[in-house]
């Protein structure tokens, strides 16, 4: 699906809700991006066109015309998936292949949602959708054999989670769907199980008890979606509804008072040159000049758009649409940086990075090759060498040039990409901090930025003079 093909479904189901329970006035509502992850039909269209028309955002009317065309098409059980799956190649499938976006009220939030594709052949859309989002909403079927498909390698509810994780998701929400199935009949004991199983994994990857709400749902039937489910279908579940549990969820600060950054996800051309994006720190204000990195291309905002109004600034968390002069549609691509002129950010082709490789054939060695997403962008990367294999549980260096590394393993390596990316160290600043690592269509591992050896920065930037040694790497 093209951009602008995002941004007409953004706008065709932009629609006010006037009859939701919000108490707040809509300039007071904290703006939050929700990504809805999750193993191949999980129920992730259903539970995100439902939430759709219970919050006044999908009319009765548009729904009985999904509800018709898809049963024209022997597919009734999918009307509430068409609200986000928009091309006719995803209603005749049946399946996401790349991020919906649309936006509802809350009591105390506005909420834009990314539904991302399931399908592992389309990770590197869903990783677009995942970069995007505060929360991530891990939508889990309860269907006898679902859950255990999705769970068991190979699967992509472990995947989608380790990608949330990487891509700075700090809340993750784990819908349990499909209660309503003849297999499950809201069984606390599935329920349970479910939870019993996915929790070890979920700590794993990172994720504290804190960070994780479980929610069992029918997406299909609505219950315990906006209110709570009867306790003549479900008698021991004593949490809130999904809504209720949206609404109560405690977000990190933004931080404002720093120098801009905003990741380039797409480009498209409407009224001249425009920018999709997510702004992660500062304040980006209409009239604005930036710099675009790598190459480092002055930019002027011409007029800036948050869910399909014109805005005159936006904040970190928000998805933009910039309108840009200065450059040509040719020069934007996914993965680059908007930045402060005056504090711009780095660009490098070699970087160093702590890596947990989950999945791997067998032993990695120096000199393999395979495909980094560092934001919105997928580049060729070479492990130049193996610095030091890390002990999980302490964090500490457990053996410094290992000769190769196993599947499981933690590990620090130097990494070429064959053309410049933004990165910044972690600790410094997260969200320019993090990639994936793909082969042969599989997630083999994630990682964190430590630091940037100073002698292949490129575009001549200022502000990294430190020339790294290998062992400075491991300290
Ligand atoms: N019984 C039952 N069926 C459901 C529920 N939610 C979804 N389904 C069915 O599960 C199938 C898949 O639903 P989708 O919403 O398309 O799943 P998805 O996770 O978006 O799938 P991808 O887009 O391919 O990743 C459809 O036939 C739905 O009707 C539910 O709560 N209960």
């Amino acid at each position: 699906m093209a951009a602008s093909e995002v941004v007409d479904g953004m706008q065709r189901l932009q629609v006010e809700d006037d009859s939701g329970p919000a108490t707040s006035s809509p300039e007071t509502l904290r703006n939050i991006n929700i990504v809805f992850i999750g193993h191949v039909d999980a129920g992730k269209s259903t539970l995100c066109g439902h939430l759709l028309y219970l919050t006044g955002n999908l009319d009765e009317r548009t729904l009985e015309k999904y509800e018709k065309e898809a049963k024209s098409k022997g597919r009734e059980s999918w009307k509430f998936a068409w609200a986000l799956d928009l091309t006719e190649q995803e209603r005749s499938k049946g399946k996401t292949t790349d991020y919906g976006v649309a936006s509802f009220r809350t009591r105390t939030k506005h909420i834009t949602i990314i539904d991302a594709p399931g399908h592992k052949a389309y990770v590197p859309a869903m990783i677009s959708g995942t970069g995007q989002a505060d929360v991530a909403i891990l939508v889990i079927s309860a269907r006898k054999g679902e859950f255990e498909a999705g769970f068991e390698r190979g699967g992509q509810t472990r995947e989608h989670a380790m990608l949330a994780k990487t891509a700075g998701v700090r809340q993750l929400v784990v819908v349990v769907n499909k209660m309503d199935e003849p297999t499950v009949q809201w069984s606390q004991e599935r329920f349970r199980d479910i939870c019993d199983k996915l929790t070890p994994f979920l700590k794993q990857i990172g994720y504290r008890p804190q960070e994780l709400s479980w929610v069992p749902v029918s997406g299909y039937s609505g219950e315990n979606l906006r209110e709570r489910v009867s306790p003549s279908v479900c008698s021991w579940y004593r949490g809130g509804s999904l809504l209720e549990v949206l609404d109560a969820l405690k977000l990190p600060p933004r931080p404002l008072d720093v120098p801009v950054r905003m990741t380039v996800v797409d480009k498209f051309r409407e009224m001249g040159v425009c920018i999709l994006g997510k702004v992660e720190s500062g304040i980006v204000r209409n009239g604005d000049r930036l710099l675009l990195m790598p190459p480092r291309l002055a930019v002027q905002v011409a007029g800036i758009t948050v869910d399909a109004e014109e805005v005159p600034a936006a904040e970190p968390g928000d998805n933009v649409k910039l309108l840009v002069k200065g450059v040509e549609e040719d020069d934007i691509h996914p993965g680059q940086v908007l930045c402060a002129e005056d504090a711009p950010v780095e660009a490098t082709t070699v970087f160093d990075g702590q890596i947990m490789l989950v999945e791997h054939k067998s032993i990695l060695t120096a000199g393999y090759r395979c495909v980094a997403h560092i934001q919105a962008a997928a580049v060729e990367v070479v492990f130049e060498r193996l610095l030091a294999e890390v002990d999980r549980r302490t964090n500490q260096i457990a053996k410094k040039y290992p000769k190769f590394v196993r599947p499981g393993s933690t590990f620090i390596a130097r990494l070429a990409v064959a053309q410049p990316v933004c990165v910044t160290p972690f600790k410094d600043f997260a969200p320019l901090g993090r990639f994936m690592l793909r082969d042969e269509g599989t997630t083999i591992g994630a990682g964190v930025v430590l630091r940037i050896p100073g002698q292949r920065i490129v575009s001549g930037v200022k502000g990294a003079t430190d020339s790294s040694s290998s062992e400075a790497a491991m300290t």
